[in-house]
């Protein structure tokens, strides 16, 4: 089996994140989740949210559902990085993605959201595309919408071809030779503790020599900028005029009308470059002359996160085999 679904970006303005129509349940129900390769835990937005925390959202509501089923006793809560969160109860249900079914994936309803959640009314939850280990079920862990799938699937892999403010895909079970130009390279990867961690081997700024210098650090689809080591972030916004690292925006800011440099990193002998139209992230507020930087520093994060704006540069592999891989290749 295999299957496709788009990736559509969230705010055409700027690519805050990308969903992804799903369908769960008999008769089916259709939501719009962001695919998270960061995390491992696929909730909703459902008939038990708190009226007060949905704002738009379409909702999964179980008790429509002929072939929905309560996972008596199990709950979840999850607290991502940046302090969002989400937590409830769990049901397992058909979910259906690109033509690709999964008859009895558990699937988390949320009965409480935090505010940056509710006021994306854009996304209706999140598909985690982590390492199952990752799972926040409680007291058993479940496993991700890719784990149950890999079996039925014609080669245990998913790729994501992400496009900057255009609509991308997801591919399930095949690697589409016409998604990308050259060859695949194929990295290692630590699934401990369950992100794709991966090193790359090092970065250029613009036309400038290359470091080499390893990176490690996690491929992240719901992660929209990228962070990365702070020695790596200086040498870049050094290279534009007028470039500072605010406190008060928290991170690196520059003039809107600066040309920015493209940015490169090494994946084994290769590389990737992200152009710098993809580092212009976003004016801070509406029709600010001052736009906040894609590349900011991870400091403080305890991870680098190679988040969208560098995953929207290349078409990536997940490949979900025995050891687990990520393959990287231009487009
Ligand atoms: C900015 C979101 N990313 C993170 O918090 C994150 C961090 C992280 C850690 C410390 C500080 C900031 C970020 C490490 S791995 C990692 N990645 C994930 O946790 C992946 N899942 C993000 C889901 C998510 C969190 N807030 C959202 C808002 C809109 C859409 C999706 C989300």
């Amino acid at each position: 089996e295999k299957g496709s679904a788009p990736a559509i970006p969230v705010d055409p303005r700027f690519d805050i994140a990308y969903v992804t129509p799903v369908t769960i349940g008999t008769p089916p129900q259709t939501l719009y989740l962001d695919f998270d390769t960061g995390s491992s835990d696929l909730w909703v937005f459902s008939s038990h949210t708190l009226a007060s925390q949905v704002r738009g959202q379409m909702i999964y509501s179980p008790e429509k559902s002929t072939t929905a089923k309560l996972l008596a006793g199990h709950t979840w809560s999850i607290r991502y990085g940046d302090g969002s969160g989400s937590l409830g109860n769990v049901y397992t249900d058909n979910f259906t993605v690109g033509g690709v079914t999964v008859t009895s994936q558990a699937v988390q309803t949320a009965q409480q959201v935090s505010t940056s959640f509710t006021s994306e009314s854009d996304i209706h939850g999140l598909v985690g595309l982590g390492f199952s280990t990752l799972n926040t079920v409680y007291p058993n862990g479940q496993l991700t919408f890719f784990d149950n799938a890999k079996s039925q699937l014609d080669s245990p892999v998913f790729t994501a071809d992400l496009k900057w403010k255009k609509e991308g895909t997801y591919d399930f079970g095949f690697i589409d030779e016409t998604k990308y130009t050259g060859e695949i390279t194929y990295l290692p990867v630590q699934t401990d503790p369950g992100y794709w961690t991966f090193t790359s081997s090092g970065y250029a700024v613009g036309d400038g020599s290359f470091n080499q210098v390893s990176i490690s650090g996690i491929a992240d689809t719901a992660t929209s900028l990228t962070y990365l080591p702070t020695a790596v972030v200086t040498s870049y916004w050094r290279q534009v005029e007028g470039a500072v690292n605010s406190q008060y925006y928290g991170g690196y800011v520059f003039p809107c009308s600066s040309k920015l440099p493209s940015f490169t990193f090494g994946v084994g002998s290769a590389n990737i470059t992200i152009p710098g139209s993809y580092i212009n992230y976003a004016q801070i507020t509406e029709g600010s002359p001052t736009c906040f930087g894609g590349l900011q520093s991870s400091s403080g994060l305890g991870i680098n996160i190679w988040g969208d704006v560098a995953l929207k540069a290349a078409f990536v592999v997940f490949n979900g085999g025995n050891p687990p891989t990520i393959g990287w290749a231009r487009k």
